[in-house]
């Protein structure tokens, strides 16, 4: 398991009337091969160019060069989008955090209706103040993992309703920390969803959200 368990029934079919715009489909693909072998690679290189970003403090001379080699490089991404349903990003369940850039990189170590379990690793670039994670940085964790908790649970798509993050401790950088999420409570479409995050014994933060499992055909 990497990005998200293998031995589920993923990529449910959507409904003939599934609209297409507006929040999350009704339906998701996952894939173990959509942007290639290297796509893995791809990402954790931008994660490492964030970090530096996070700390560089450049020349104007250097700002400059860095911006010309900027301004090539995204031309050279503008060759290659799609459209968000087409994207590896978030998808590819081999990769940490299933290739989503914009999520903290995750693996999961467990996952199935009972819950999920995770080894998260915030990054430099996660930086919030004083050598430790920012708290949105923390409830992206939570909400993603939370939401893959009741997908898992209701074999679909769910979306947050409310999400309650409790800051315990302060949340280290650059460190392998658990994260938990798991159903409490289910009462139709209505999943409670409790999560912790811990660094070996110390919680750094706890969870208590609501997702809401979506109709058919809900967009
Ligand atoms: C999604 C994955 C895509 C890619 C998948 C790829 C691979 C798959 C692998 C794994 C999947 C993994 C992870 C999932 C990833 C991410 C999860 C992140 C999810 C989000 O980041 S998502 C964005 C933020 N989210 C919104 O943008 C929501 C905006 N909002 C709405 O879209 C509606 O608001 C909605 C749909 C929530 C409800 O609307 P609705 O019309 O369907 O239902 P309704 O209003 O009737 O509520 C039904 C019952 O919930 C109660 N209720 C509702 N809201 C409540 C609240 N706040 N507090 C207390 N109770 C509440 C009502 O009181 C009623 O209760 P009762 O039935 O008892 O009367």
């Amino acid at each position: 398991m990497t990005g998200a368990p293998r031995d589920t029934k993923w990529n449910p079919p959507a409904p003939e009337d599934s609209p297409q715009g507006g929040g999350f489909r009704a339906e998701f693909d996952v894939t173990t091969d959509r942007g290639g072998p290297r796509y893995g690679e791809f990402v954790e290189q931008v994660r490492t160019f964030m970090d530096k970003v996070r700390y560089a403090c450049p020349t104007p001379e250097l700002a400059d060069e860095v911006i010309e080699e900027l301004k090539q490089f995204n031309a050279k991404l503008d060759t290659m989008l799609v459209d968000e349903w087409h994207t590896p990003s978030g998808t590819r369940i081999d990769l940490p955090s299933r290739g989503n850039i914009t999520l903290p990189p995750y693996e999961i170590t467990d996952g199935g209706e009972d819950g999920v379990s995770a080894t998260v690793e915030f990054r430099r670039f996660h930086l919030g103040g004083n050598g430790v994670a920012h708290g949105g940085h923390v409830a992206v964790a939570f909400d993603d993992l939370g939401g893959m908790a009741a997908a898992l649970n209701v074999h679909g798509v769910a979306r947050t309703a409310y999400l309650t993050v409790n800051y315990r401790s302060l949340t280290p950088l650059e460190t392998p920390l658990t994260l938990k999420t798991w159903v409490e409570r289910r009462d139709g479409r209505k999943l409670f969803v409790k999560g912790t995050l811990h660094e070996g014994d110390r919680l750094c933060a706890d969870l208590d959200a609501l997702f809401i499992a979506l109709r058919p055909g809900q967009a």
